[in-house]
C-alpha cells in the first residue's frame, strides 16, 4: 500500500480544491496527474465529462468489478482550522469526497504496482451532490466499454469511530428528490400590503404546511423526510416581495411513499395558490434511487472483513441520506458501506473534520477484498440462480 503520509498529502491537496458538480476540472487534472506517475503497464485511463475511469487489467480475469468515488464539493464556507482548508471561496469538501477520492487513488496505486486477479475499474464520478453524475456516467459510452459484474463504494461516516465499518444488506440509503418551488405574487410598498401580494407570507405558510405532510400524511412506521434548506425572497425590509423560492429535499425509504409525498406537496401548493392568489411552479430537480445492497455480496463482505480482522463490522440501520450510487446498484449488484471517520461535526457541516486514519482502514479492507477476489463466490452463485 502507498505510505500513509503520502495519502494524507493527497487528501489535503484535494481538500483545498472543492468544485461544484460537473465543474471538477482542477480535481480531474489532479487525479490525471497522480495517475500519470504510476506504472502504466496494466492501466487504461479515460475521462468522461469531469470524471475519470481507470481500468486495471487483472492477471486471471473471470470477472470485472468496479469501485466508485465521488468528486464534487458543496457550497459551504469552510470553518475548520485546517492549515490546508479550502482555497475556493464558498466551497468545501464537507461530505468527505476528498477522502473518497484519496482512497480510490490509493487503490489504483496499489494495484497498478501489483494487479489483482480480476479486472478492476475505478471510477471517479462527478456531481454526486447534484445534479447527479451517476446516471449519465452509467449510460455513457466510456462506462459501457468497461461494464462491470459488480460495483462497490463507501461513504465516510463521522458518527462511527475509525476502524469501524457500518453496513447492512437491503436498503441502506433512501430514495431522494430535490424540491424547488417558485412563488410569484405582486410586489409593492411595505405600507400598502392590500395593493400587493406578499410572497414572504405565502412562502412562510407553505413551509409550515409542508411540515404537516410527514407528520400527518405518512404512516408513522414508514420513514420520510421533507427538509427546506434554502429560502430566497425579497430585496429590502420595506419592499413587499413579489417572488419567493423554496429549495429542499424529500426522502423516503419506499418509492410509494415518495410518490404519495409528491402528490401531497402538489395539493398543498395548490392550496397556497388559492389562499394567496399567487402562481406556483414545482420542480423536482434530481431524483436519486435508493441504495440497495445485494444480500449475498454484502453478507460475504461482512464475513470477509470480520474473519480477517480488517475492521470492526457493525450492522447499521438504513439512513435517510441519498446517493446517486443507488443508480449503479439498481443496474449492477454490489454494495456501499459506511466508513467510520470520527468527526465531532457531521456531513454537510462547515466544521467537518474526518479523521484521516480512516483512509488506512479503507485501503486495508478494499485491497484485501479485491486482492482475494472475495466477491467471486457470491457472483458465481448469482450466475447460477
Ligand atoms: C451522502 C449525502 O449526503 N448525499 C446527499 C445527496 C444529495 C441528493 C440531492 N441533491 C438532494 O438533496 O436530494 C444527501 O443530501 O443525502
Amino acid at each position: 500500500m502507498m505510505d500513509v503520509q503520502a495519502l494524507r498529502t493527497v487528501r489535503r491537496a484535494l481538500h483545498q480544491i472543492p468544485e461544484p458538480g460537473f465543474q471538477e476540472h482542477q480535481t480531474q487534472a489532479y487525479i490525471l496527474d497522480f495517475l500519470a506517475k504510476l506504472p502504466q503497464d496494466h492501466l487504461r485511463i479515460s475521462t468522461w465529462e469531469t470524471g475519470v475511469i481507470v481500468r486495471i487489467q487483472g492477471t486471471d480475469a473471470r470477472f470485472r468489478v468496479a469501485y466508485r468515488a465521488d468528486m464534487d464539493g458543496l457550497p459551504i464556507t469552510e470553518e475548520t482550522d485546517y492549515p490546508f482548508s479550502s482555497q475556493h471561496p464558498g466551497m468545501m469538501h464537507a461530505c468527505g469526497h476528498d477522502v473518497h477520492m484519496t482512497i480510490a487513488l490509493g487503490l489504483v496505486a496499489h494495484f497498478a504496482a501489483k494487479p489483482p486477479l480480476d479486472d478492476l475499474v475505478v471510477l471517479f464520478q462527478p456531481a454526486e451532490e447534484g445534479p447527479g453524475g451517476a446516471l449519465p456516467m452509467m449510460q455513457s459510452e466510456a462506462f459501457l466499454q468497461v461494464k462491470p459484474d459488480a460495483m462497490f463504494a463507501l461513504h465516510v461516516q463521522p458518527e462511527l469511530p475509525v476502524g469501524q465499518i457500518g453496513i447492512k444488506p437491503g436498503i441502506l440509503f433512501a430514495n431522494t428528490s430535490e424540491l424547488f418551488i417558485d412563488l410569484t405574487g405582486r410586489g409593492g410598498h411595505a405600507a400598502y400590503p392590500h395593493r400587493a401580494n406578499d410572497m414572504i407570507v405565502a412562502g412562510a405558510h407553505l413551509i409550515t404546511a409542508l411540515q404537516s405532510i410527514v407528520s400527518r400524511n405518512v404512516d408513522p412506521l414508514d420513514a420520510a423526510v421533507i427538509t427546506v434548506g434554502r429560502l430566497e425572497a425579497g430585496s429590502k425590509q420595506n419592499i413587499i416581495a413579489e417572488k419567493a423560492r423554496i429549495e429542499g429535499t424529500i426522502r423516503a425509504l419506499s418509492a410509494a411513499t415518495m410518490t404519495q409525498m409528491k402528490s401531497r406537496i402538489e395539493a398543498v401548493v395548490q392550496g397556497i395558490e388559492a389562499m394567496f392568489a399567487c402562481q406556483a411552479t414545482i420542480d423536482y430537480g434530481a431524483n436519486y434511487h435508493q441504495v440497495w445492497n445485494e444480500a449475498r455480496l454484502t453478507e460475504g463482505f461482512m464475513s470477509f472483513v470480520a474473519d480477517n480482522r480488517l475492521a470492526e463490522v457493525i450492522r447499521v440501520d438504513a439512513a435517510m441520506t441519498g446517493e446517486d450510487f443507488g443508480y449503479f446498484l439498481q443496474a449492477y449488484p454490489g454494495f456501499l458501506f459506511w466508513l467510520g471517520a470520527d468527526s465531532p461535526y457531521g456531513l454537510h457541516h462547515a466544521k467537518l473534520t474526518p479523521d484521516e486514519g480512516c483512509i488506512e482502514t479503507a485501503l486495508n479492507v478494499l485491497t484485501a477484498y479485491f486482492r482475494k477476489a472475495a466477491y467471486r463466490d457470491a457472483l458465481v452463485s448469482m450466475r447460477s440462480t
